[in-house]
């Protein structure tokens, strides 16, 4: 997400870079470039000439910290700025004096409304708060059905009144239904369209009227680039917005819509979707997103994430297996599964310093390298996968493997191999006294598991297998004699 903007602004104190001023004539190329990267990152022209205003004014009165570069010096100021302009952090949700809390969702069609709007719920279950959902979409044949699943599956009650219903009386009989349940929190789906139209927007308003919501989020695709801000304008002005969400930052979206919501709107971004499973939902963090804005990583919010789908007990589990070299094939599984309910890998690798310009290509290969790890962990025994050693030694086994998961023996040698070789890693590590790494059992290793991704030759003990890709190397082989357990 926001590469280009995170180019750019490289590009912008490069040309600081060895300056011991920061004035007037050697900043307008900098600016320059940061004026560039959020047009091109499609951000709204009137808050970019706000934006590059307001930047040049705190650099040029900045004083030049002695032992900084400037162009270092530049980036905090626009860091800075950025946080400023994208508004408060971890906005809560509104709550009424007295339940129900009312939450009108609206939005054009496919920004994810129906998805947000069961995406709050379970976040509110999660803070144990009782909530219900409403369904007022009687135009999109499937809305109201979509609407039912997600309730069914994060276990959140849904009122609907069929397709013939009126929205606006579907919405109230909603909310006297939720007083009646005794529920904390009411949230109200409504119908999108594909653009912003009169019909919309007054049935909205009609809505509106009729339930008095605590809060109405407008939800806005990310996606959606430099209209996002003549989108959140109209409801704001014809509707009028508490706070939005921003929803599928997960993908390879421009930042524009970040920067344009929160300045046109004066409302904050309260969370933002990053994924299409209901658990991708976090509070929206402007000091993060200005610093995967500038390619900082995003390691915060990687940290997090691990930490709730990672149980503590699990860790120190898995920590004294790798220590004793009992980590196998289950483990190994367990931590892949992991890795996936944390989200696309693509997604992960972004917030992670350093891995944000990783091509598409890249992750693509790790993503395939992961599937073709687990089906071949898949059709392993479960002894198998208990006893990594059994495979090592059985040539027959690996065939097996081969043959069941659709993959070529070599590459289940290459598997059994990369795994020995990082076991034995991670016991030479822990006996070495490294620090454990809390919350990330593993995901070093894992990398090196991965062939397209610094992925590694079989160790000299795998090279006698047959369908094994490497030839034997004597020399080496004598040298490193007793690396592998083999
Ligand atoms: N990648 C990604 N996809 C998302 C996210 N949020 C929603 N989606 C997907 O976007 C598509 C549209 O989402 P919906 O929730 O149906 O959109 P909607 O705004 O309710 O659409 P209408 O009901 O037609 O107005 C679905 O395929 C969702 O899975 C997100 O944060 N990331």
């Amino acid at each position: 997400m926001f590469d280009a903007l995170a180019e750019r602004l490289e590009d912008a104190w490069k040309k600081l870079r060895g300056q011991n001023k920061i004035s007037q004539s050697n900043i307008q190329d900098a600016l320059q470039e940061v004026r560039r990267a959020l047009l091109e990152a499609d951000v709204n022209l009137q808050v970019v000439k706000t934006f590059v205003a307001e930047v040049e004014q705190k650099a040029l009165g900045a004083e030049v910290i002695s032992g900084v570069n400037p162009g270092q010096q530049f980036i905090k100021i626009v860091y800075d700025e950025l946080v400023k302009v994208m508004g408060e952090s971890n906005v809560p949700l509104a709550q009424a004096d007295k339940p129900p809390t009312v939450i009108l969702m609206a939005g054009l069609q496919g920004t994810g409304k129906t998805t947000a709007t069961a995406k709050l719920a379970l976040y509110l279950r999660k803070q144990n708060q009782t909530c219900l959902m409403v369904a007022t979409d009687v135009y999109r044949p499937a809305a109201i059905d979509q609407l039912i699943t997600l309730g069914q599956q994060i276990d959140v009650p849904v009122f609907e009144m069929g397709s013939d219903a009126d929205p606006v009386e579907i919405a109230r009989a909603g909310v006297e239904k939720a007083k009646e349940m005794g529920v904390d929190t009411v949230l109200i789906d409504t119908a999108g369209r594909l653009q912003i139209d009169r019909d919309m927007m007054a049935e909205l308003a009609r809505i509106k009227a009729t339930v008095n919501p605590h809060d109405t989020l407008l939800v806005v695709d990310a996606m959606t680039g430099q209209e996002a801000a003549n989108l959140t304008r109209t409801f704001q002005e014809q509707i009028g917005i508490t706070g939005a969400i921003l929803t599928k930052l997960d993908g390879d979206t421009r930042g524009g819509a970040a920067l344009s919501v929160r300045q046109v709107s004066g409302q904050p971004i309260k969370f933002v979707g990053v994924g299409e499973k209901v658990e991708a939902l976090q509070p929206f963090y402007p000091d993060r997103m200005a610093s995967r804005i500038l390619n900082m990583g995003d390691v915060l919010t990687l940290v997090e994430k691990a930490q709730e789908q990672i149980d503590i007990a699990d860790v120190e589990k898995m920590q004294s297996k790798i220590l004793e070299a009992k980590f196998d094939f289950n483990d190994f599984l367990k931590q892949m599964r992991l890795l996936k309910n944390m989200g696309s890998l693509g997604g992960l690798l972004k917030m992670i310093p350093g891995f944000s310009k990783l091509s598409g290509a890249d992750i693509e290969k790790g993503e395939t390298e992961l599937k073709r790890t687990e089906a071949m962990i898949n059709s392993m025994t479960t002894e198998e996968r208990a006893n990594p050693d059994l495979l090592a030694k059985s040539p027959s086994r690996r065939r097996r493997i081969a043959r069941g998961s659709g993959y070529e023996e070599s590459d289940v040698t290459k598997l059994v191999s990369n795994f020995t070789r990082m076991r034995n890693m991670m016991q030479q590590m822990g006996r070495g006294g490294m620090p454990a790494m809390p919350g990330m059992p593993g995901m070093g290793g894992m990398g090196g598991m991965f062939g397209g991704m610094g992925g590694q030759t079989p160790p000299p003990g795998f090279r006698g297998y047959a369908g094994g890709s490497s030839k034997p190397k004597k020399k080496k082989e004598k040298k490193k004699k007793g690396f592998g357990t083999l």
